[in-house]
């Protein structure tokens, strides 16, 4: 059985894949002093919970967190007796190569991302993933990621006003009532709200044609459903896209072993 560790700046998400389906997915906050122990202890108390009752062989991990992936391989080593794929090292090769200019180091969510994309839509494609940062990467027709646009994330934009003006309170992201807000918190909201569907619009729109092609694109990430409820903005939204692409990679590894 694979755990696969999908590791963002904000949360990590766990989940298990029998090879067919996953099982149980779990998230946490990320946080790079967790240690193997901790970790081990959470999971099992879940798997317990959810009449999980699998044993893992394999585990994969995507980190946007340099720092908290030892911690994850003291987790596979000392409690699955496996070592771990680390998308991003050397030795987790991955269905195609990204073309980039040279001594990139492309976020590993994004190289997961473009492998689970590819995998279920062939190429030519925007996947847009809202997290922390929202990204946007370019996946060519033969499958390759070729770059694409890193921006800030819905929730970062909002903390930065917070953060940044005495009088801005901490605000939540919703769909606001109308564009002119008539309080404080409904002008924040109406701001980032329009602000965001006018930047994943424009940005579209420009790589498409920049690259003189109708590319489809495809969103990921809790935050998606909420832009595209209310203009369409994506082709297709899919909220398991990044653990997809976990399995698209270990899959691929395993068959060239
Ligand atoms: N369905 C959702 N509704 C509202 N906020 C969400 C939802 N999903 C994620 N978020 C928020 O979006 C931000 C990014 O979270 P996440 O996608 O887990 O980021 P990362 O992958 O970078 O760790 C966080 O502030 C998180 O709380
Ligand atoms: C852009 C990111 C911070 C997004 O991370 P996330 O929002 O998923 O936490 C991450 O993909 C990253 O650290 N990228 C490295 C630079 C690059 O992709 O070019
Ligand atoms: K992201």
């Amino acid at each position: 059985m694979l755990l696969a560790i999908d590791c963002g700046n904000t949360n990590t998400v766990f989940a298990i894949w029998d090879g067919d389906t996953f099982l149980a997915t779990w998230r946490t906050s990320t946080e790079w002093q967790r240690t193997a122990d901790q970790y081990y202890v959470w999971l099992t108390t879940l798997m317990r919970l959810q009449n999980v009752d699998v044993s893992i062989d394999a585990v994969i991990i995507s980190s946007t967190v340099p720092r908290v992936v030892f911690n994850l391989r003291v987790l596979a080593d000392r409690y699955f007796n496996c070592r771990p794929l680390v998308v991003g090292k050397p030795d987790c090769a991955l269905p195609v190569p990204p073309r980039v200019d040279i001594g990139t180091q492309v976020g590993p969510d994004r190289l997961v991302n473009t492998a689970g994309a590819y995998h279920r839509h062939g190429g030519n494609l925007i996947v847009v993933d809202f997290g922390t940062a929202t990204t946007f990467d370019v996946v060519e027709t033969d499958g390759a990621y070729v770059g694409g646009v890193i921006a800030p994330g819905v929730n970062l934009s909002l903390e930065a006003l917070h953060n940044a003006a005495a009088a801005l309170p901490h605000v939540d992201i919703t769909k606001p009532q109308s564009v002119v807000g008539t309080n404080t918190v409904a002008c924040m909201q109406s701001g980032v709200f329009w602000g965001y569907i006018g930047l994943v619009r424009e940005i579209c729109a420009r790589i498409k044609a920049e690259r003189g092609s109708d590319m489809s694109v495809i969103a990921t990430g809790g935050l998606a459903a909420l832009f595209q409820q209310t203009e369409t903005l994506f082709d297709a939204f899919e909220d398991d896209l990044t653990m997809h692409g976990l399995t698209v990679i270990h899959r691929h590894n395993k068959e060239i072993a």
